[in-house]
This record gives structure tokens, C-alpha cells and sequence, in this order.
């Protein structure tokens, strides 16, 4: 099933609109978030507790994820990354290094190499979730491919996703199939929704 063409609309408007300010924020802007989201997820417990994370390697219009897979690879966590397999089906592979272990895939977004073998998403403790803008109650627009939607629903993990505060709205509409996040954590800090 897909969703009622009312609601891709509404989905295709805010995207336009949240991609468009995503590309306009300062440079200056997006290293402080970054780094205050850094700072916040790692001080979270259920990343401190968390064995195996997933988390998306970062595009450049995204908060960047680069220090946060070091950190967790530098703790001795498994830290699995999405690999496309096709439209709305990614699987999280393990990686040991961002250098050896990532090359240019789909929509040249780095991703695992050759080689690695999956992980099933219920071994998963943490999932970093990536999207395009989000509510501050956990209502998530993603870019469109229906991958997290999917995925989300194989595993039990926490599901933090991570967006520029300048990317938080409140008018982000959804359907049958998008999931709510457990967290959304911004430069701004750690929004609890369940709580
Ligand atoms: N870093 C990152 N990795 C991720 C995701 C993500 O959101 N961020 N995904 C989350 O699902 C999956 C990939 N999903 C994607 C879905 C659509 C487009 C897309 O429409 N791209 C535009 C250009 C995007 C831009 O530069 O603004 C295009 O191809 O025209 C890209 C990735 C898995 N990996
Ligand atoms: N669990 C699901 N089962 C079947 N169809 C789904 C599921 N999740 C999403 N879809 C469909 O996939 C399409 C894309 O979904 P949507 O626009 O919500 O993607 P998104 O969450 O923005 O993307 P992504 O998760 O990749 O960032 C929609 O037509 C939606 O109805």
C-alpha cells in the first residue's frame, strides 16, 4: 500500500520547504548543532548502555554523524550502517572502520563495502534515525523512500532520531505507516515524547 494522495502531497510540500532550509543553514550553524548533538547522544544512557548501534552515515546536509560512529567504534560497540538493497529496503551492516569498511553508494551516500555480512535488525540496541524534518513529539518526515518506515518495524530498539532544531516543526502530517521516535534530539537538547 501507499499513501492517500493528499497526504504525498502535504509530505512532498514540507519536504521541498525543509530541504530548501536545510541547504541554507550556515556552515557556522551546522558544526555548533553537530556538535551539541554529539555531546547529547553520547550522554544519553541508552547510547552508554547500548551494545550494537545503527546509525546512518551522515550526507553533507545532514548533522553530521562521522564523530559519533568514531566514538561508538572507539567504545568497542558493533556499529552497523544502512546499506540500500532497494527501494524501501535498507539492512544494517557492522563496521570496524569508517575508512576501510564504507565506499560510495546509492545516491553517494557512503555505505558498507563488499563482503560484510548482515545483521539482524533485532540485534539492535540503538537505531540513529535520520530525516528530513521532525516534529518535537516524535512525528518524523523522512526523504521519501519509506526505508526507516520499514526497517523500524523488525526491530524492538530505541529509536533516536537526530535533526537540526532549525529542521523541528510542528505541522508534519502522517499516515498509517510512519512510526513515532522515541527521541528527537536537536542542538536544543533531548525531547523525551513517551515520557
Ligand atoms: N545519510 C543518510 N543515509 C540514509 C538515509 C538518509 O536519510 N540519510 N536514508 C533514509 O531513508 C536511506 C536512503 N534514503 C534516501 C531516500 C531518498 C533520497 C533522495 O531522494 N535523494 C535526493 C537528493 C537528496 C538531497 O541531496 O537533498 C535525490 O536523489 O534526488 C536519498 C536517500 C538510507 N541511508
Ligand atoms: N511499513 C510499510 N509498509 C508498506 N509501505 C510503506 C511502509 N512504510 C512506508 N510505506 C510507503 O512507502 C512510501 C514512502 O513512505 P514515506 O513518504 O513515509 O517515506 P519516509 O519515511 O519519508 O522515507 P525514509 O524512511 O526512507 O526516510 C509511502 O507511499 C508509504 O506509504
Amino acid at each position: 500500500m501507499s499513501d492517500h494522495p493528499q497526504l504525498k502531497e502535504m509530505k512532498k510540500k514540507i519536504r521541498t520547504e525543509a530541504k530548501a532550509l536545510a541547504a541554507s543553514l550556515a556552515p557556522e550553524y551546522r558544526r555548533s548543532a553537530s556538535d551539541a548533538v554529539f555531546r547529547a547522544v553520547t550522554a544519553m544512557p541508552e547510547y552508554r548502555e547500548a551494545e550494537t548501534i545503527f546509525c546512518f552515515v551522515s550526507m553533507p546536509s545532514e548533522v553530521d554523524t562521522h564523530p559519533l560512529i568514531r566514538d561508538a567504534l572507539t567504545k568497542n560497540k558493533r556499529v552497523c550502517v544502512p546499506k540500500c538493497l532497494s527501494l524501501g529496503h535498507m539492512e544494517a551492516y557492522p563496521i570496524t572502520s569508517m575508512e576501510k569498511d564504507l565506499e560510495p553508494g546509492t545516491w553517494n551516500i557512503p555505505e558498507p563495502r563488499e563482503g560484510i555480512l548482515p545483521v539482524s535488525p533485532e540485534e539492535l540496541d540503538l537505531v540513529i534515525v535520520p530525516c528530513c524534518a521532525a516534529a518535537p513529539d516524535g512525528r518524523r518526515l523522512g526523504f521519501g523512500g519509506g526505508f526507516y518506515d520499514r526497517f523500524l518495524l523488525r526491530t524492538d530498539a530505541f529509536r533516536a532520531l537526530i535533526c537540526y532544531g532549525r529542521l523541528l516543526r510542528e505541522d508534519i502530517p502522517t499516515g498509517e505507516y510512519d512510526l513515532r521516535m522515541d527521541a528527537v534530539i536537536s542542538e536544543q537538547g533531548v525531547l523525551r515524547p513517551g515520557i
